[in-house]
């Protein structure tokens, strides 16, 4: 399965210039025509949380038209990191949007961890629901960013079947060091590829790295980006899982009546 990261720079409160900037990335990364395509977090609107209502897209109207015509048209998966969204009821929610190459919406995610260092908390409603995705014989879990740190849900995906753990973020550079650390341990204690990818650029004070990365099975880092903006493309072989699982039965023998 060939996979297009796009890293992208966020304009903070100005979707205009988001959707404009992602179309560029996306078109170009069609070039090298990948299965799937994956964005970050929040990349319409960055963290403007207060500025939510001007901002947010209302039921993800214009994420959704925009991210399924163009799967469609070029045939390829989209895992549309995430939008900020609302509803007519102002309720406001860091939400995924997946769909497949004939432009169908196969799945909503919205992010169940709130992260109160970056205030979504004061603003926005938390989803209620696990994301996990049967496509084309690949079961695939979703995190939002701050997902990452609880190895609960990952290993909730991959005991429910998951064989690739997709992460999307707006990770600060701040504590890069946690992020490379617990995509590596998360790869590996769930013997399960992992693709995150993190935004770059600099948003008020806040500085993001960059640093999408993908990690196989064994934990071994296939791929680690540089803090530019720029599309990474990779070919990896789901069955791969199987074997590593294989060697070292970790999750059959899980103590599942003792934990
Ligand atoms: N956007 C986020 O969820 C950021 C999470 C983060 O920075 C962390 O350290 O966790």
């Amino acid at each position: 399965m060939k996979v297009a990261l796009i890293q992208a720079n966020v304009k903070i409160g100005d979707p205009d210039q988001n959707f404009t900037n992602i179309e560029k990335l996306m078109t170009k990364a069609i070039g090298r025509q990948p299965d799937m395509i994956v964005l970050p977090e929040m990349w319409n609107s960055g963290y403007a949380l207060e500025k939510a209502d001007e901002v947010a897209d209302l039921n993800g109207e214009r994420t959704k038209e925009f991210l399924s015509s163009f799967a469609k048209k070029n045939s390829v998966m989209i895992i549309g990191g995430s939008t900020l969204t609302s509803t007519p009821q102002k309720d406001f929610k860091n939400t995924m949007f997946v769909f497949g190459r004939d432009g169908r919406e196969l799945l909503s995610y919205e992010k169940i961890h709130l992260f109160r260092l970056m205030d979504e908390h004061k603003y926005l409603q938390a989803g209620e629901k696990v994301g996990l995705l049967d496509y084309e014989d690949m079961k695939i879990g979703f995190m939002i960013c701050y997902d990452l740190r609880f190895p609960q849900l990952s290993r909730k995906l991959v005991n429910e079947g998951a064989s690739l753990l997709v992460n999307v973020a707006q990770w600060p550079t701040a504590r890069l060091d946690h992020w490379r650390h617990l995509l590596i341990a998360r790869a590996i204690e769930n013997q399960c590829f992992i693709v995150a990818v993190n935004r770059c650029g600099k948003s008020g004070d806040t500085e993001f790295p960059g640093n999408s990365m993908v990690i196989d099975p064994l934990g071994r880092v296939l791929l680690e980006g540089n803090d530019e903006e720029e599309i990474y493309h990779i070919e990896i072989s789901l069955d791969e899982v199987e074997e590593v699982r294989n060697h070292i039965p970790v999750i059959t023998d899980q103590r599942l009546d003792l934990y």
